[in-house]
């Protein structure tokens, strides 16, 4: 009976002299057969993983809005867009090297999401997981878990928060200012920080704003690393939406 090895053997035989074979015996073979099956049970996991949250979200956190919103589609009309793109590819670019956090603030309708969107789908398409959730539908989420009607509990859902590649909090500032609502956002930014993992946050309000809404706590964590915060003070682009830009 022919072994690996031998079958190897004799594609080397047969093998055009510029191929160099991957393997060119059995344990090596072995090795790298392995070595796939951890990377493809890695990459379920990791799949798994996002299925579970958009299932929670009932949605992918990104909304249809911002579907289709790319690093490309952003127009630039002035000095402020530029940087705002530059920074939002560069931060996407840099994100397997970097455990830095970015806050996207400013006027609204200024393309805040559009970017937010843009560094998902771009993380995503490289198998990333990631997450973009509005305040109200977190602590939606947060509080279903109260009832406990899909056995998830409120440290399991925190847990999953906190586990994504990349969470975006959208609409810090609309929030009722609540104290349940300022500890959760503390207890995931503190354990995403914990385990190197950033968090992007979108708002209308400043950096005191911010400060004063989250305290200083979370804005600390938030400087972790090479974060980023850009400021989008132009005028609001919603008025020239007509629905069939992208
Ligand atoms: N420079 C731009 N080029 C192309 N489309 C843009 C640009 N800026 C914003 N848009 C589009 O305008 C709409 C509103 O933008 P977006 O939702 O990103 O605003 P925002 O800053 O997040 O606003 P808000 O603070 O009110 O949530 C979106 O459809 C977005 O794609």
């Amino acid at each position: 009976m022919k072994t690996i090895n031998d079958l190897l053997i004799r594609l080397k035989k047969i093998m055009p002299p510029h191929i160099t074979p991957k393997f060119t015996c059995a344990k090596d073979l072995l090795t790298w057969n392995q070595k796939q099956g951890i990377l493809y049970s890695q990459s379920i996991l990791q799949e798994n993983q996002a299925m579970k949250m958009q299932r929670i979200m009932g949605r992918s956190g990104i909304r249809e809005l911002h579907m289709n919103c790319s690093f490309d589609n952003y127009h630039i009309e002035n000095s402020g867009q530029y940087k705002a793109l530059q920074m939002a590819r560069q931060y996407s670019e840099q994100f397997e090297t970097n455990i830095g956090s970015f806050v996207f603030s400013g006027r609204p309708g200024t393309g805040k999401n559009h970017l937010a969107a843009a560094i998902g789908t771009d993380l995503i398409m490289k198998g990333k997981t990631v997450i973009i959730v509005t305040v109200a539908d977190l602590m939606s989420n947060m509080k279903d878990t109260f009832n406990n009607t899909n056995n998830l509990t409120e440290e399991r859902l925190l847990n999953d928060f906190s586990k994504v590649d990349l969470l975006v909090i959208d609409e810090i500032g609309i929030q009722t200012e609540s104290r349940y609502e300022k500890v959760i956002i503390n207890q995931i930014v503190d354990r995403r920080s914990s385990s190197k993992r950033p968090t992007g946050m979108l708002s209308n309000l400043d950096y005191s704003g911010m400060s004063i809404l989250l305290g200083e706590r979370v804005m600390d964590r938030m400087r972790l690393g090479n974060s980023i915060w850009v400021r989008f003070n132009w005028d609001s682009y919603r008025s020239r939406i007509l629905g069939n830009e992208h």
